[in-house]
């Protein structure tokens, strides 16, 4: 069952220079205790959507469409509702906990203003009993709970971070980059805490990166983004099978090879299109090998394909 409805939804950034469009009519559902992966190039809209279905989004954005979550649309919310549902059914972890942590807070508070917001009769035992489980379970010493942020390694601060996201049991977590800005064995050392973490709450996890390895570990669906569009959706298994979409196709290719005759990262020609002035038709056609005149002239439908979407001319009726 759908836990979180994407309808049509639109973002623009208003900037002195004209209008950003960043999310440009997404369509998706992100299922009960299901983890989804979004993956596309920096610039594709990612930290966009994940942002929104916080209500995070920045003053400068505009948003049209719905964001359905427990039959409520959050953009509909008033901030007060909003403020009940966030930290609490939705958390979101970011690429940098350094951002999103208090450096003059000790940690025990960050989890207690969080009870404080939620549940203003708590007592001070139950806060610390809530929060030393969560601290366990992504494998840090409660008695760390008095330390300050800089008293951690980067890696423990991911930690951290998620212990607080997962603390009151959240029905999704968004994670923005979770690993981005730690070293490989520390990448795997969080990777592994998620996937744990999965096994073991009830809850859907809506992993943003621009890594494929990372996402067929942890995800069982993908949606693919360029450009502010869902250019495909599937299973991760189907995905990596047989990719649809020429962009998806190039993506897969981009993953360093294990063999050691071919460690070389493969380039994506071109770059993303100004998404202030997106390319007429599909907004993928300049980059693409099997683009034809249809293609640079009308938005290609998204056509559905046994459970999979791909928003695509090859697929589409015209020729
Ligand atoms: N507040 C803002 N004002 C104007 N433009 C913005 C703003 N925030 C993001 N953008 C632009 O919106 C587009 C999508 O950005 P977004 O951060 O969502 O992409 P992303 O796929 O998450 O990239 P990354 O992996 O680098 O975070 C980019 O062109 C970005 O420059």
């Amino acid at each position: 069952m759908a836990l979180v409805e994407i309808k049509d939804l639109r973002i623009e950034y208003q900037t002195r220079s004209g209008n950003l469009s960043a999310v440009a009519g997404l369509n998706l559902n992100i299922n009960e205790q299901e983890s989804l992966g979004i993956v596309g190039e920096s610039g594709c809209g990612k930290s966009t959507l994940g942002t929104a279905i916080m209500k995070l989004s920045p003053q400068n954005a505009k948003l049209t469409g719905q964001i359905i979550f427990e039959g409520k649309d959050i953009l509909k919310l008033k901030s007060e509702d909003v403020r009940k549902i966030r930290g609490k059914d939705i958390s979101m972890i970011f690429q940098d906990p350094m951002t999103s942590l208090n450096p003059i807070m000790r940690i025990r508070d960050h989890f207690f203003e969080l009870f404080k917001v939620h549940y203003p009769k708590m007592t001070k035992e139950e806060m610390i009993k809530i929060a030393s489980e969560a601290l366990l379970s992504v494998g840090v010493d409660p008695s760390r709970l008095d330390n300050y942020p800089f008293e951690f390694s980067g890696g423990m601060r991911q930690r951290v971070m998620i212990a607080i996201a997962i603390c009151l049991k959240p029905k999704l977590l968004i994670a923005d980059e979770p690993t981005t800005s730690l070293d490989v064995v520390v990448q795997e050392q969080i990777m592994q805490v998620l996937k744990n973490l999965k096994k073991t709450k009830n809850m859907s996890i809506m992993l943003i990166t621009h890594d494929m390895g990372i996402v067929a570990e942890l995800a069982e669906k993908v949606a693919v983004m360029y450009a502010g569009w869902m250019v495909e959706y599937s299973t991760v298994l189907e995905l990596y099978n047989k990719p649809l979409h020429p962009y998806t196709q190039l993506l897969l290719e981009s993953i360093p090879n294990v063999k050691i005759d071919d460690m070389e990262l493969k380039h994506i020609p071109g770059s993303l299109p100004d998404l202030k002035n997106p390319p007429k038709g599909c907004r993928f056609h300049p980059r693409c090998p099997f683009a034809k005149d249809i293609c640079k002239k009308e938005e290609p439908p998204t056509v559905e394909i046994e459970n999979r979407k791909v928003k695509c001319w090859l697929y589409g009726d015209k020729t």
